[in-house]
């Protein structure tokens, strides 16, 4: 089973850029940037993966990674990395997040320049994996630095229409509120771009009604949804990306056992698997998967349904979703 899920042509949701940077990445980031490795940048980068931490213990380790990719060799080099090894574990759809960054080096919309240019200039070296962007709007950083993220993507959208699918709403759920970006992301929406909202990461039962009740085309976790909540979603058919290694190393979910995942799943509720942050987390789409099918004991048919739900809930073009149908069925009926 495990070769099996390693060869499955993979679809992936729900993966921010700086967090997809593995030890390997990281390390040939920092000798890009500082030449030859020393041990200083070899026990940073290994302190860079989480364990059993809090979510607000992992929202520093991104820093590390941060510093890594300030400049535009950096965050073209980064974005190489992570297609490369998304494309070696057989994912053939990405779609990638994130935050836009302003520094000494790049504003926020030669940033975002970078990292869409980097994503064609990849479609040479890995034909076989389709990369989208959803930009992300980072809810710590509050509303002014949210109007300039805006004010980047559109400058850009047209340009890369292509490329940029929809946004993220991502950042530390324990700090600032959703309410506050609301009139953001109707600016999105009115874009015809879709939004797919970090929500329920934490327990916050009223945050959780507003963006349900304000509407998204994919949940983010989804983990604090109960009630009145869970009913709505459910009835709304809001498919949810779930992302078990991240959640247990964070500790939001306390075992793989209890994952909410398998709630969504026993209820015929659009679930997809994704890694999140697969260099923080020290995992793969396929590690993912695997432990899914593990836990929960799931047939060959189930992971059939989880890749299938992955095409449907995707921002990809009619004409994409029919071909990465298409591989999946063939992969799966030979
Ligand atoms: C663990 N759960 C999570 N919840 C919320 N936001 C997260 C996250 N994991 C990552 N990010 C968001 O993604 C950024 C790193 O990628 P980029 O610098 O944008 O490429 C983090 O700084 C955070 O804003
Ligand atoms: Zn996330």
């Amino acid at each position: 089973m495990e070769e099996f899920i390693q060869r499955m042509p993979k679809v992936e949701l729900h993966a921010h850029l700086n967090g997809s940077l593995t030890t390997a990445a990281l390390l040939e980031l920092g000798a890009q940037k500082y030449g030859s490795t020393n041990e200083e940048l070899e026990k940073l980068v290994e302190s860079f993966k989480v364990m059993g931490e809090s979510l607000d213990e992992c929202f520093k380790k991104f820093k590390i990674a941060h510093d890594l990719t300030n400049t535009r060799e950096g965050l073209a080099h980064a974005t190489l990395c992570v297609i490369r090894d998304f494309a070696k574990d057989n994912v053939v759809y990405v779609e990638l997040r994130t935050t836009p960054k302003q520094n000494e080096n790049m504003s926020k919309t030669e940033y975002l320049e970078c990292v869409l240019e980097s994503i064609r200039s990849a479609r040479k070296e890995f034909p076989y994996i389709i990369v989208k962007l959803l930009p992300s709007i980072d809810r710590s950083q509050g509303i002014d630095s949210a109007k300039s993220t805006m004010d980047a993507i559109l400058k850009l959208h047209k340009k890369f229409s292509d490329i940029i699918k929809g946004i993220d709403l991502s950042g530390n759920p324990n700090v600032e509120n959703f309410s506050n970006y609301k009139l953001i992301f109707e600016t999105f929406r009115n874009m015809n771009l879709p939004l797919s909202l970090h929500c329920g990461e934490v327990e916050n039962e009223e945050e959780i009604r507003e963006m349900i009740d304000f509407g998204m085309a994919r949940c983010g976790h989804g983990t604090f949804i109960k009630e009145s909540n869970l009913q709505k979603l459910i009835e709304k058919r809001i498919p949810v990306e779930c992302c078990l290694s991240s959640n247990v190393k964070c500790g939001t979910v306390s075992t793989y056992d209890d994952h909410h995942f398998k709630y969504f799943l026993d209820n015929s509720h659009p679930v997809v698997i994704c890694t999140d942050d697969f260099g923080v987390f020290d995992t793969t789409l396929s590690k993912e998967f695997i432990i899914a099918q593990k836990t929960f004991g799931l047939s060959k048919e189930q992971l059939f349904t989880l890749s299938k739900n992955a095409v449907l809930s995707s921002f990809a073009s009619e004409e994409e979703k029919q071909s990465l149908m298409q591989m999946i069925e063939n992969y799966f009926m030979k």
